[in-house]
């Protein structure tokens, strides 16, 4: 990994006396980083945590920080800078909670897995691409588990109807040379998250990409002093070719947060261009050139379904998130909305 490469902040953080490292792992509020010095533990300055308003305050996997190193390598390092992001993904937090959960940071490709068996569907990959389109990094598709295609020539297609501009990559891990036209495509130095749904071998490729380096050797088990090691949900790792991947097992579902519905279905946006009225939801209008695509079968009925679903969760979920925003303040402030009613009642018996 390269600590020099940071401008600005390398000369900040050098300024103040800190090192650059990068967020290796994260647990609980707890941190693995990497530094020019090796592993260490580290966790969020108390100044830098009753600063964070949001989750995206806080330090994820792939996140540049600037860090006070301690005396001894068995102590934690402190973060007490966040350096700015080049991309950040984002999901929601599973269940109603509207909560933003932080996948990654600072990745250059998100790679986006599916799996040509029986769990291949186009409408979770389009789900996949409008988050992806939103996160700032850039997306391929990594078509898995080839030796299970149901129909690769069809599959094939569909997925070149949908994808826009993102790469298609194809991939069996049950093959020797199954993995080349990934590897192929995989630079040094950049870094790329695996992103697909539990099951879909992300982890079976990444551990074919590691080749030797077994997983423990990567891991920072080793620096850990209470020689206890809490399995975390995301893990940043570096290849024997120098790429750098971030591996997200458990993904069950990805909820839409930060999502550009709109830039994934390009072609709809492009028919809507013909709607009579600017405003047309495709739905029910008049002169609807959506509509009209779909009744002369250029546009799938299931595209434009999963288009508007999508368009509906993402307005549902930031309508959630804004008012969990808005309760957080209540409570920053006064410390439930309880208090904060006691609080009006207080000031206006006294205004009495
Ligand atoms: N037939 C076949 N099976 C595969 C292939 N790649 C992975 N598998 C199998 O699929 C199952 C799931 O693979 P994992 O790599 O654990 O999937 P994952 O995406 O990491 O899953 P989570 O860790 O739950 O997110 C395992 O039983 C693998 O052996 C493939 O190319 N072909
Ligand atoms: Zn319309």
């Amino acid at each position: 990994m390269n600590f020099k490469n940071y401008g600005d902040y390398t000369a900040q953080a050098l300024a103040s006396g800190f090192s650059i490292a990068r967020v290796i792992e994260t647990s609980h509020q707890q941190y693995m980083i990497m530094t020019e010095a090796g592993p260490y533990r580290a966790q969020v300055a108390g100044r830098m945590a009753n600063l964070a308003l949001d989750a995206e305050d806080f330090p994820t996997v792939g996140d540049w920080v600037q860090v006070r190193m301690p005396e001894n390598q068995a102590d934690m390092a402190t973060i007490e800078r966040l350096n700015a992001r080049t991309s950040v993904f984002l999901r929601k937090a599973a269940g109603r909670r509207s909560e933003p959960q932080l996948v990654a940071a600072n990745v250059d490709w998100l790679l986006l897995c599916m799996a040509l068996d029986a769990n291949f569907n186009l409408r979770r990959l389009e789900r996949y691409l409008a988050v992806a389109t939103a996160s700032g990094a850039q997306a391929a598709i990594v078509l898995t588990k080839a030796d299970r295609a149901t129909d690769l020539a069809a599959q094939l297609a569909s997925v070149a109807e949908i994808s826009g501009a993102a790469q298609v990559l194809v991939c069996d891990a049950t093959k020797p040379s199954g993995l080349s036209e990934l590897q192929t495509f995989m630079q040094p130095q950049l870094t790329y998250a695996f992103l697909g749904s539990s099951g879909v071998g992300k982890s079976t490729l990444i551990n074919h990409l590691m080749g030797t380096a077994s997983l423990a050797t990567q891991t920072v088990r080793a620096s850990d002093s209470h020689g206890r090691h809490t399995t975390t949900a995301r893990q940043l790792l570096v290849l024997p070719s120098g790429s750098i991947v971030i591996d997200t097992p458990g993904m069950r579902e990805l909820g839409l947060l930060a999502a550009d519905v709109d830039a994934t279905f390009e072609d709809i946006q492009a028919l809507a261009q013909h709607c009579r009225f600017s405003d047309c939801t495709h739905q029910h209008e008049p002169g609807c050139a959506v509509q009209a695509a779909v009744a002369q079968g250029a546009l799938s009925a299931d595209r434009l379904a999963s288009y508007q679903r999508l368009k509906q969760e993402r307005a549902q979920n930031v309508e959630m998130r804004g008012k969990a925003r808005e309760n957080a303040k209540i409570d920053r402030m006064f410390g439930s909305k309880k208090q904060m009613k006691a609080f009006r009642q207080s000031v206006k018996a006294r205004r009495r």
